[in-house]
This record gives C-alpha cells, sequence and structure tokens, in this order.
C-alpha cells in the first residue's frame, strides 16, 4: 500500500487543509502525520516539544512517516519539518510528492495564531520563518515530484488543480491541464522504477 500523494512543505503552506480538501475531492481518506504522533504519544505536539524535546518529536516523527507510507492509500500529510531527516526523504524516493510552496509574509500570516507550531512561537516569528524557508527549501525541492505556490489561491482551487495534476500524472497524454501554479516539469511524477520503494 502507498499513498496516492504526499503533501510536503513548511508550516502554513496549508498541507493539512488542502490535503484534507484535495481527499475528499478524490473520495479517498486522509491522514496527516501530526494527528498520528499526537495519538502513538497521547499528547499534543506542543506539550511533546516542551516536555521531551525536538529531538524526541523528530523521533517519534520518522516512525510515523514510516508507518503511513506503507499503510495509508489515500492523501498523505507530513509535518512541515518531517523532511529534515535523510531517513524520511529516502523513503519518499518513488512516491508521487508534492511540494506547497509559500512566501514569508503568508506563511507567517497562516501561522500567526497558531498554538501547535513550538517552532514559530518565539519572539520574532518573521526571522524564525525566513530562516526555517532557507533551510528547507532545498529539501523540499530535493523530494517533490511537483509544486504548486500556495500564497494567492484557497484551498479548495488548489486541491483541484492539484486532483488535475494527479489526473494527467496518470494519464500523461492529458499533461498541461493541471493549472499555472502548479509545476511538475522539473521532475519526473510516477515512474522512477529504480527507485520504487519496496511495498
Ligand atoms: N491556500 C490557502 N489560502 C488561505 N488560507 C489557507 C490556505 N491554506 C491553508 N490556509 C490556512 O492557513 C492555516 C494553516 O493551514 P494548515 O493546513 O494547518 O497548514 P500546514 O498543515 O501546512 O501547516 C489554516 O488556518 C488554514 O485554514
Ligand atoms: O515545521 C515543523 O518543524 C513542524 C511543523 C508542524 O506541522 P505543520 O507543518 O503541519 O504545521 C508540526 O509537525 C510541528 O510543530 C513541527
Ligand atoms: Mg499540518
Amino acid at each position: 500500500m502507498a499513498p496516492l500523494i504526499v503533501l510536503v512543505g513548511p508550516p502554513g503552506a496549508g498541507k493539512s487543509t488542502v490535503g484534507r480538501a484535495l481527499a475528499a475531492a478524490l473520495q479517498r481518506p486522509f491522514r496527516d502525520v501530526d494527528d498520528d504522533i499526537e495519538a502513538v504519544a497521547g499528547q499534543s505536539i506542543s506539550d511533546i516539544f516542551t516536555g521531551q524535546g525536538e529531538d524526541h518529536f523528530r523521533g517519534l516523527e520518522r516512525r510515523a512517516v514510516a508507518a503511513a507510507l506503507t499503510e495509508h492509500d489515500g492523501v498523505l500529510a507530513l509535518g512541515g519539518g518531517a523532511v529534515l531527516a535523510d531517513s524520511t526523504r529516502e523513503l519518499l524516493r518513488g512516491h508521487q510528492v508534492a511540494f506547497l510552496s509559500v512566501s514569508m509574509p503568508v506563511g507567517v500570516q497562516r501561522t500567526g495564531l497558531a498554538s501547535n507550531r513550538p517552532l514559530l512561537a518565539g519572539v520574532n516569528p518573521r526571522a524564525d520563518y525566513r530562516r526555517l524557508l532557507q533551510a528547507r527549501l532545498p529539501l523540499y525541492q530535493e523530494v517533490a515530484t511537483v509544486t504548486v505556490d500556495t500564497d494567492s489561491a484557497g484551498p479548495d482551487e488548489l486541491a483541484a488543480e492539484l486532483a488535475r495534476w494527479l489526473a494527467s500524472a496518470a494519464a500523461p497524454t492529458a499533461a498541461g491541464q493541471a493549472g499555472g501554479r502548479v509545476d511538475g516539469a522539473d521532475r519526473p511524477p510516477v515512474d522512477r522504477p529504480e527507485s520504487e520503494p519496496s511495498r
């Protein structure tokens, strides 16, 4: 079993929101690795960070991603920092991975009021967010088979564009009909048999 598509990107890019909308549009199940981690730990993400620290959280996250990649066959949203792990980026090879990109101002605005993102709870969220984007951008790009700019479209519109892109990736003759924000040209979409994970 493997997800239909995995969503990666910074906090506030809309992985959880667009992922849920995409799953509904496709009539497939939705799973969010952050929810899995909270269920396994019996604690909120903030409490894990506060009580046991980020390293402990990242260990839970690596295991939760690895499990979800073999257990789920719908739309899978990862947490924004999941791609920091070499092992996770390796596991993502051969999967259909959408990088939901967002600019610093929009990302800060969308995450501004959230209490469940301890990494952005400091006194200077703009500087923290900029640093996070700079450090992670190459990692998102490394795993992505398609990139979607989320700054100026709503979740339903983005979900519809991704659904069209998935359909065109499955039927290459329809390629190019996904929409202006979707850029899948830089990476082969699905068939990378040499890196197909064992399932
Ligand atoms: N495309 C979008 N346009 C406007 N608001 C959005 C968009 N995507 C997400 N949001 C809002 O931004 C916030 C963060 O979204 P979320 O899905 O939790 O992001 P992520 O899971 O990537 O951290 C939520 O309040 C959500 O409603
Ligand atoms: O970027 C990160 O390191 C994190 C992002 C969060 O998920 P979202 O990207 O869904 O907000 C959550 O996993 C945790 O707070 C750490
Ligand atoms: Mg999320």
